[in-house]
């Protein structure tokens, strides 16, 4: 066991010393990308600017024979890039690396950390199972740090794909000072729990549940009833996002396989927003203003937020706000809005000007 006081000693001499705070920086879309696939890559510098984070993915999806070119790739795009990766970028650069008992793995970190290290913000680490998993890759980062000279320590993001990991998830989140977040990877997670589904994240219309018969005859039994689709993902997401909110640390939903399906993606996004979650994979460039979207607070409701903080006064009591109560809870509630709408609209204009006009549009009708 690691005593508090060593929590954020560097692990390596001549390491960078560990954050103590994880930057708040937008990161709504994680938008994947195979650095080995040359039209996705040669995408990548039209992108900055207009995605949150872009993601160079070394594994799932890239085929065995091009895992040395997409690495490859991914240190050219890190290098010759503006405007990606690193401190006050318009556009995070991540990566996925590949899973910790594959041949890759060692060599993704090993390179990348010490040829565009300085350009990296964040490096996801897949099916991650414990905290020996981070702990393995929070060493390692600290000596190639060492060996790069870099000055800013990397941050982890942990994918929970395995049951295990689920239930190793608050320690997984308190693993390292570079835990910077968790995303759910249902398509791996299911075959792991041996779920009976086959698709990458989303529903299914076989789980529901069926209004109950009018009486216990055969007749009404086979009458229609009304039947509710529920959420699969429901409880891995609340478990993750309690997890993270009780580190300090971002929780996010993974990705929607049904890129055709771009209603059914918007509602899964809109839940685990709803939940807690900051963001979501966009895995094709028309799942990115999806995840936009579905990640800001509409301005109605920052404007509402707002107009709660301002007749709550010095934060304490209860008042009444359109026929609703608002006491110390609401408020609190109504500040995380405003907190992150005003980290959205620093770094997104456009977003920022449709905030202004709702909070005009009802200080009018004030
Ligand atoms: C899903 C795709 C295979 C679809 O690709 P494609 O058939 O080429 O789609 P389109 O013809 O509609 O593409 C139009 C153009 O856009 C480019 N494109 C497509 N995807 C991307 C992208 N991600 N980034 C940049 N550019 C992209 C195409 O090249 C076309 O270009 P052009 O011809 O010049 O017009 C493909 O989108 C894809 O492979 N996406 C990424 C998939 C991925 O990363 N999967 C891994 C993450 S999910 C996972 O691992 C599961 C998880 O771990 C879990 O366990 O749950
Ligand atoms: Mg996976």
């Amino acid at each position: 066991m690691r005593p508090a006081r060593d929590f954020f000693a560097p692990l390596a001499v001549g390491a960078p010393p560990p954050l103590r705070e994880i930057p708040a920086r937008p990161s709504r879309a994680i938008h994947f990308f195979d650095p080995s696939n040359e039209k996705m890559a040669g995408k990548v510098p039209g992108m900055v600017g207009t995605v949150d984070v872009l993601l160079g993915n070394l594994e799932d999806a890239v085929k065995a024979a091009n895992k040395e070119a997409a690495r490859e790739g991914l240190v050219r795009i890190a290098r010759d890039t503006a405007g990606l990766g690193g401190e006050g970028a318009a556009t995070q650069l991540w990566t996925r690396v590949n899973a910790l008992d594959s041949p890759w793995v060692l060599d993704d970190l090993t390179r990348l950390v010490t040829a565009a290290g300085d350009r990296l913000d964040v490096i996801m680490v897949p099916k991650v199972q414990g905290a020996e998993d981070i702990h393995y890759v929070d060493r390692l980062l600290a000596q190639l740090e060492a060996k790069a000279g870099l000055e800013r320590p990397l941050m982890v993001h942990a994918i929970l794909e395995t049951a295990r990991g689920m239930a190793n998830v608050e320690e997984i989140c308190g693993a390292s000072p570079r835990m910077q977040g968790l995303s759910l990877g249902p398509a791996d997670l299911a075959a792991d729990r041996r779920m009976k589904t086959t698709r990458v994240g989303g529903g299914h219309p076989g789980y529901l549940v069926r209004q109950d018969p009018a009486d216990g005859s055969a007749e009404a039994i086979a009458a229609p009833r009304t039947s509710y689709q529920q959420d699969l993902w429901h409880y891995t997401i609340a478990r993750m996002v309690d997890a993270c909110a009780m580190h300090g640390i971002s929780a996010y939903y993974g990705p929607f396989g049904d890129i055709a399906d771009t209603v059914a993606c918007e509602d899964q996004f809109r839940n685990a927003f709803l939940l807690g979650c900051v963001g979501a994979w966009s895995l094709h460039p028309k799942q990115v203003e999806i995840a936009h979207r579905v990640f800001s607070p509409s301005p109605e409701d920052v404007a509402h937020a707002r107009r709660v903080v301002a007749a709550m006064g010095d934060g304490t009591g209860a008042v009444m706000l359109d026929g609703k109560m608002e006491d110390d809870a609401s408020l609190k509630q109504c500040l995380v809005m405003v907190e992150l709408s005003e980290q959205l609209a620093a770094a997104d204009p456009a977003l920022a000007e449709r905030y202004a006009a709702a909070q005009a549009e009802q200080e009018a009708s004030a």
